[in-house]
């Protein structure tokens, strides 16, 4: 299979660079940057490959990714897919966006919490949301991969959620992250003086992946009306874990909940349900893996899900791959780290 990928110089283009290179289906890889007017070593380009490294990164055409590749991954920015999807879309040619530009139906919804102008409803209409582990089976070319936090917080919702186990306005999120979240550009809170040895509240309720959680919460169980979602800075390099506190409905026990995770996640393969043993982040760094973990409070009938996961992997380039082997229906482990780098 050749593979288009465009956003290299990036955090996630460098992780989906180096998973495809050990992928056993992908025969070639063309990396396409946006700033080059002719053929250059791609050592030049990312600063991070030694000059051993005989690649070469080509002008970006988006004629000439078509015509040579099965399908472009795009780690861009946010707005920049936006810009580059058309001829994609007008010819149904594979892509997978890892930036949040077509994860929402509505352009007023982007504009929002964004801050910028996404793409048209018609456009949006074509793309589908690609959270690996519990939608598939679509028919859609343009795949948008969910945010990372995102995901660690759907992941733990989604048996509670698609049960009906929980009050459906009872649910807080605490989630925290690691600094490659942020991406490659330096900014106040990511400066090393600020982050090191600091936690940091931020985007207080205005968080950009509200929106596509309570959507596909809402394609879920319609009852749910909101959530409360707050996002942390944590001084670790990758990692997320998303402390998700939920009110269960009487008369529901620990046993049903365990059995509503079980049941969900029986066949997942990147899924790994600790049941009382709550996960923590570094069981889950280098693989694309999310551990879940429950403590069910019977005195007050919360219960605390905590979701960990990879942002860089499960959170970006593990679940972008894992939607293309979907898509060309591989075995969804294909390429992907099952381990973690650390015990
Ligand atoms: N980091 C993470 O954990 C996650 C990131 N994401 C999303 O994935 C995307 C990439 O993230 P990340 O790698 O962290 O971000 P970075 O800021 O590290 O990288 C952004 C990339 O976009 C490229 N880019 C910027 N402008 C253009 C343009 N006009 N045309 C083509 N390429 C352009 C940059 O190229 P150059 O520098 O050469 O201009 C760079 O390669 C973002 O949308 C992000 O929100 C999603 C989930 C998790
Ligand atoms: C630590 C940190 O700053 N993380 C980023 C997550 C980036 C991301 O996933 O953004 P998209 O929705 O554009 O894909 C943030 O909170 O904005």
């Amino acid at each position: 299979m050749k593979i288009a990928l465009v956003g290299i110089t990036g955090y996630a283009g460098m992780q989906l660079y180096q998973l495809l290179q050990n992928h056993p289906n992908v025969t070639q890889i063309n990396i396409y940057q946006h700033d080059l007017s002719q053929k250059t070593p791609l050592w030049q380009v990312n600063n991070r490959l030694d000059h051993q490294h005989l690649a070469m990164a080509l002008p970006y055409d988006s004629q000439q990714i078509m015509a040579d590749n099965d399908v472009l991954f795009l780690a861009t920015s946010a707005g920049i897919a936006t810009q580059l999807a058309q001829p994609f879309l007008d010819q149904d040619f594979p892509v997978i966006d890892l930036s949040g530009d077509f994860r929402l139906k509505e352009p007023e919804t982007y504009q929002k919490w964004y801050h910028k102008t996404g793409p048209t409803s018609q456009n949006l209409a074509h793309s589908y949301y690609g959270l690996a582990d519990l939608n598939q089976n679509h028919q859609q070319h343009y795949i948008a991969n969910p945010g990372c936090y995102a995901t660690a917080t759907l992941l733990g919702l989604a048996p509670l959620v698609q049960a009906d186990l929980i009050y459906p306005d009872s649910i807080i999120v605490d989630a925290k992250s690691g600094l490659s979240g942020a991406g490659k550009s330096l900014s106040t809170s990511s400066h090393y003086l600020r982050a090191n040895e600091n936690m940091q509240v931020y985007k207080a309720n205005q968080h950009q992946h509200i929106p596509e959680i309570l959507a596909q919460l809402q394609a879920w169980n319609p009852t749910i009306p909101h959530l409360q979602f707050m996002t942390s800075l944590i001084p670790i390099d990758r990692g997320i874990m998303a402390s998700i506190y939920t009110k269960v409905k009487p008369g529901i026990g620990q046993a049903d909940i365990q059995q509503a995770y079980q049941k969900q996640y029986q066949a997942a393969p990147f899924i790994n349900l600790l049941d009382e043993d709550l996960p923590d982040i570094k069981s889950v760094v280098g693989s694309n893996n999310c551990n879940i973990g429950l403590a069910f409070n019977e005195k007050t009938g919360y219960l605390l899900t905590v979701s960990v996961i990879d942002n860089m992997l499960k959170g970006a380039a593990g679940q972008a791959i894992q939607n293309m082997n979907q898509f060309f229906h591989l075995n969804d482990t294909s390429g992907l780290p099952l381990h973690p780098n650390t015990f």
